[in-house]
């Protein structure tokens, strides 16, 4: 028992340690590790020291540790250079990222919401009507055969451009499904092994960076005469920037840039709809309640959807979503890798350069202490919260952002790597569920108010398949 470092979590295989009791249920095993060994300790996975700091404090000692001491691009890169591409994101400095970042919220402007809404409820009814899942007056239908093409439908005519939201008909659907085979947990466990979707998720990543590049040249070309082309996604956006240094952004990292903000926002969007119409469904009194809030911002017959009055107007549904994002953070573990010995405050140890650090945001936003009856699904919790304007802000380079320090709730991150696409997934995820309850009374099969265990195999915290909700037409 070393005096200068934190507790080492009991295991009985070197190396495995605790690899799998960690990988099949994190929360269970930070609970269990806090209860003999408090909010910090060191465990085992796969021959990594990996030192988790729990609680507000522990979140704030990761997402703003110094860039001399912790290192995202070390925890991340062989998880995310793959699919992503070179040049982008953790395959360059931190510096060039927090420009990249920068370019990114260029193209996250509420006037391109205020274009993304009633395009999303297109790509929403578009799909419903052509569904053999939602025939007839009534039926059920599993969420996870639908939510994977409705958000990447909705993000795709949005955000990625009508171009790959017409490829998504064809070739580039099977491309997008070899390159998503690639992004797994097993790529940043074995990073040195050659698995054989690894080849299709190579090939996938140079096909489609590919397909962006020609679009970027074919609107290069017609830009003059185009007039009446949309200039509302983030591939124009990307296409005009510059770094600091005066260079242009290259075809390539554009190309790369609208790879991994596809990623990103599908994993994360995906699973944060799933388990919204879960719940939902499981508490069909909140369904009545969305319905209601629906009728009193548009009108007993339902206006259209705009921007304005959802975002600002409809609180209890802003509110399911946050109640979503409390209990199913879709990131469990935020890891950083150590460069410089790391002091803990109010404690004698020290974290030593090599180990990884690893916040858990999830564990203090459902965390008794922070919230009463915490995994119960009440969104009611929110009425009267603010959001997290009162925080103290910063700028490291893409904007003022909240450094998040000592927040129990931190479904987004803080400091430098904080998410960019907080504003883009509120909207989408509003839009699609306004569309679902205006068009279906939805309820679990027989009534039941029970959710799915999550299923944490894959790169993000997903309801365990199929996740069957039934749902009845309204007239
Ligand atoms: C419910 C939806 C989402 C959630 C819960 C979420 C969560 C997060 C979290 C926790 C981080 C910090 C990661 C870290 O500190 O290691 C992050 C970073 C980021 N997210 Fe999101 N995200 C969401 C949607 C999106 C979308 C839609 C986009 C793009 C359009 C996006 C793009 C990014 C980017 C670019 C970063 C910065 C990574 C860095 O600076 O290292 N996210 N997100
Ligand atoms: N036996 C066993 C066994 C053992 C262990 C396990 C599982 O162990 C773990 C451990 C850690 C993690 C971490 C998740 C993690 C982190 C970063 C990212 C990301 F970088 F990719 C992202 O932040 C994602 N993101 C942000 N916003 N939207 N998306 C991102 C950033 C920018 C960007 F442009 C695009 C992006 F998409 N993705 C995911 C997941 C699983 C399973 C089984």
């Amino acid at each position: 028992k070393d005096p200068t470092k934190p507790p080492l979590v009991f295991h009985y295989f070197p190396f495995f340690g605790s690899t799998v009791v960690y990988g099949m249920d994190p929360y269970k095993f930070f609970s269990d590790c806090r209860e003999k060994y408090g909010d910090t300790f060191t465990f085992v996975m796969l021959g990594r020291k990996m030192t988790a700091t729990l609680g507000p404090k522990g979140n704030d000692f990761v997402f703003n540790g110094r860039l001399s001491e912790v290192s995202a691009e070390d925890a991340y890169a062989h998880l995310t250079v793959p699919v992503f591409g070179e040049g982008v994101v953790y395959d360059v400095p931190n510096h060039v990222l927090m420009e990249q970042k920068k370019f990114m919220k260029f193209g996250l402007t509420v006037e391109n919401f205020r274009s993304y809404v009633p395009l999303i409820v297109e790509q929403v009814e578009d799909y419903i009507k052509r569904s053999k899942f939602f025939k007839g007056a009534n039926g059920s239908v599993p969420l996870s055969d639908i939510i994977p093409e409705l958000t990447i439908f909705t993000a795709a005519r949005t955000l990625q451009g009508k171009e790959i939201r017409d490829a998504l008909d064809g070739s580039f659907a099977k491309l997008y499904h070899h390159l998503d085979s690639g992004f797994t947990p097993m790529n940043f466990l074995f990073p040195w092994f050659p698995f054989p979707q690894n080849k299709r998720r190579d090939h996938a990543q140079r096909t489609m960076a590919q397909f962006y590049m020609d679009k970027i040249t074919k609107r290069r070309a017609n830009e003059k005469n185009d007039e009446d082309q949309e200039r509302s996604d983030m591939m124009w956006n990307l296409m005009n920037c510059s770094y600091k240094d005066g260079r242009k952004v290259p075809d390539k990292e554009v190309a790369h840039m609208m790879i991994a903000l596809l990623m990103a926002g599908q994993h994360t969007s995906m699973a944060t709809i799933t388990w919204m119409l879960l719940h939902v469904a499981a508490q069909p009194k909140l369904v009545a309640r969305i319905l209601a809030e629906q009728k009193r911002v548009f009108g007993d017959e339902l206006a259209p959807l705009s921007y304005e009055k959802l975002v600002l107007e409809c609180t209890f549904l802003g509110h399911i979503i946050r109640e979503t994002l409390r209990i199913h953070p879709p990131l469990h573990s935020i890891l950083r890798k150590v460069k410089s010995p790391m002091h803990i405050d109010g404690t004698n140890w020290v974290v030593p350069k090599g180990h990884y650090l690893l916040a858990a945001p999830g564990v203090s936003s459902m965390d008794e202490k922070y919230f009463k009856n915490p995994l119960a699904f009440d969104p009611s919790r929110w009425e009267g919260q603010k959001a997290e304007e009162e925080a103290e802000k910063f700028d490291f380079g893409f904007g003022l952002i909240s450094k998040g320090t000592a927040s129990p709730y931190l479904p987004f991150g803080a400091g430098r790597h904080r998410c960019i696409g907080e504003q883009f997934a509120n909207v989408q995820l509003m839009t699609i569920m306004a569309t679902f309850v205006r068009n279906f009374e939805i309820q679990r099969p027989g009534g039941g108010s029970d959710v799915p265990a999550p299923d944490y195999s894959s790169m993000i915290a997903l309801p365990a398949p199929p996740s069957i909700i039934e749902w009845v037409k309204r007239d």
